[in-house]
């Protein structure tokens, strides 16, 4: 398996790897279109606007003479121009506070991205490992808990509460007429900052720039969405300039006809565009999930695209072991965090298990995993838990080998098991201390794998520091937000991997809307994961290296995209998109689907505005 996926990588790299502009940037940008718009109103419109890149011919004939200084720009000219204005913040900027410093990066592209869409979305896919960390996690979670004072201009919807009744004509209030992508949260949980309210909205928002960046969705056809039932949070509701409804979060039945109508209105106006669930507290994430997922095309990132990651992540420390990845089903794998990513990824992670030959001995009670949440080891003996968990609790006494008991600590768990993998989904900081660290250091593994997936980076696990000076040096790290390598002397270092869920969500986007799916399945979910798990090299792997570079992500996605059509299809559910229909689909070879996701890419270029005819 491992051979061949090497193979299809090399070929798909080489497909791919001509980078300015990537294959399919010519086919994806559309010809003339004549503007509708004149004068100033083209100047603050960010998907035209050119700013002092606007040929004479333009100028001329959009009423756009004298409201530009004279001299025309070249579009590697402005390019130059922000990268380098970007540089000297950072000059200029060294030494403040890390937030101080991250919140004037994410102003300057803020204000690119209200003014000019296309630089804006250029400099992100040509620059995205610079930029992800801004306009992603880690300091995406910054500007959420700033939001309301950092609001200037709106960006997305907002669908509140007190909107009940209204929302299937509100949605039509959207500009746009064809909307492929949405991305909708409820700020419960954002990231591992809790209960954010409206201000959740950003976590939408830098969702959508991945898609655009890695994914090559149109920005004109996404949508970001905050559903504002209220919050729980005290210093919130007490916020003079908070934006949101000051009152406590709706619940029950009053919660879901919120999201019904929503998610009504949606299908209603746009019934082809995919819905992904992001953020929503844990049991808002199931419920939803379970509610919509066979009546429309939605997914829940936090479920199921992090476990796809995660599961990618696991098999790739399986060959790290040197071991078949039929050893998947031996390994102990301590997952600390019992939410709806924690959760996501043991579900996900057992049924990779039971698919594995040789399992089917043990079958379903096989488990491997030892859970905690913040009451401790979950066992049997535990009362009230949600059947989800459940699933995943110890049997506990005797019987139970290591014998450890309900509730017992992160430290005692890992001394007794000695796993092969630590995984922290539980938002707490630094929680896989000095001393659960030198623990893992005697893990039945040659190479303990230690995955801190917690965002921000205040919430990460532990640091990829830690882990190589208490777990060792041939220890393998990975975490939700980024960190640099760590060097460890003689040459040699430790890879610091970003185990984001922003290496699967847009390929399951992308996908879903190619190939035009009634609904996303598990088994596209599953052909996403292999997909992912199947880019790394074996010479990676033994180095370490667990996922690809960030910069790859365009490779990635199309990769990604291609394996949940060609799932899509295989299981009947494609009903096609943009005249290639499913059967075109499925008689693609698996290269020719790769080429085809590429090239329907958006890729930034500034387009003629007046006919030339
Ligand atoms: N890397 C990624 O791609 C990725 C994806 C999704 C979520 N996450 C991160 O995972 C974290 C959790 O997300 P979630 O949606 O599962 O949240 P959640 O609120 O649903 O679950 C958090 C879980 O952690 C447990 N917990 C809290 N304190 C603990 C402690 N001291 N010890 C052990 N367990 C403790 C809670 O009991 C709960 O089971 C967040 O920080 C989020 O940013 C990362
Ligand atoms: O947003 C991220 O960076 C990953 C994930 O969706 C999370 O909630 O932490
Ligand atoms: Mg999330």
């Amino acid at each position: 398996m491992w051979r061949s996926a090497a193979r299809r990588t090399a070929q798909i790299r080489r497909l791919l790897s001509s980078s300015a502009p990537p294959a399919g940037a010519g086919a994806a940008v559309p010809g003339p279109c004549i503007v509708h718009k004149r004068g100033n109103d083209i100047l603050h419109d960010p998907w035209y606007n050119k700013d002092t890149a606007f040929p004479m011919t333009e100028r001329d004939r959009l009423g756009l003479r004298g409201l530009l200084p004279p001299r025309v720009m070249s579009f590697e000219q402005q390019y130059e121009r922000f990268i380098n204005s970007y540089r000297s913040l950072e000059h200029n900027t060294r030494g403040e506070p890390d937030s101080i410093v991250a919140l004037a990066k994410w102003r300057i592209l803020n204000r690119l991205h209200d003014r000019n869409e296309t630089l804006y979305y250029r400099v992100l896919i040509d620059n995205i490992k610079d930029f992800a960390p801004i306009i992603y996690t880690p300091t995406v979670g910054l500007v959420c808990e700033n939001y309301s004072g950092l609001f200037r201009r709106p960006r997305g919807m907002y669908f509140s509460a007190k909107d009940k009744g209204e929302m299937m004509s509100m949605i039509y209030n959207w500009p746009a007429d064809k909307v492929d992508m949405i991305v909708v949260t409820d700020g419960s949980r954002i990231l591992g900052l809790g209960d954010l309210g409206v201000q959740g909205i950003g976590i939408p928002i830098g969702k959508l720039d991945v898609y655009v960046a890695a994914a090559g969705i149109n920005p004109q056809k996404v949508l970001p969405i905050m559903l504002d039932v209220g919050t729980n949070n005290e210093k919130l509701l007490e916020d003079k300039l908070y934006l949101g409804l000051r009152q406590p979060r709706l619940e029950g039945e009053e919660y879901l006809a919120v999201v019904d109508e929503f998610m009504e209105a949606v299908h209603a106006r746009w019934p082809k565009a995919v819905v992904q669930f992001e953020d929503f507290q844990m049991k808002w994430a199931f419920e939803t999930l379970q509610r919509y997922r066979n009546r429309f095309c939605m997914f829940n990132d936090d479920v199921q695209g992090t476990a796809g990651v995660a599961l990618a992540g696991l098999l790739g420390a399986v060959r790290a072991q040197g071991r078949p990845l039929q050893d998947f089903t031996n390994q102990k794998i301590v997952v600390v965090g019992a939410g709806s990513a924690g959760i996501g990824v043991l579900s996900m992670a057992k049924q990779a298990m039971l698919r594995m030959p040789g399992i089917h001995r043990t079958g379903e009670g096989h488990n491997q995993f030892w859970v905690l949440d913040k009451d401790g080891l979950i066992t049997k003996a535990r009362k009230g838990l949600d059947p989800a968990v459940a699933r995943f609790a110890r049997g506990y006494g005797p019987d139970e080998i290591p014998d450890l008991p309900e509730g017992a600590s992160l430290v005692e768990v890992v001394k007794k098991v000695k796993p092969h993998v630590l995984l922290g989904l539980s938002g707490v900081g630094g929680i896989f201390n000095e001393e659960v660290l030198k623990a893992m250091k005697e893990s039945d593994s040659p190479r303990p794998a230690v995955f801190a997936m917690s965002n921000p980076t205040t919430k990460a696990e532990c640091t990829p520091e830690d882990v190589f000076k208490h777990v060792g040096e041939n220890a393998i790290f990975a975490s939700g937000s980024p960190f640099g390598n760590v060097s460890l002397g003689n040459g040699k270092t430790g890879f610091a991997n970003q185990a984001n869920n922003m290496y699967l969500f847009p390929g399951i986007g992308l996908g879903a809307l190619l190939s035009g799916a009634r609904h996303i399945s598990d088994g596209m979910l599953q052909a996403a994961a292999e997909c992912l798990a199947s880019y790394i090299t074996d010479n990676e792997i033994r180095k370490g290296i667990l996922f690809p570079e960030v910069s790859s992500i365009r490779h990635i996605t199309a990769r990604v995209g291609a394996a949940v059509v060609r799932a899509a299809v295989a299981e009947d559910l494609a009903e096609g998109c943009c005249d290639v229909g499913p059967r075109e689909l499925g008689s693609m070879t698996e290269s020719e689907r790769v080429d085809y996701v590429a090239r329907k890419m958006w890729y930034p270029i500034y387009s003629p505005l007046v006919s030339d005819k």
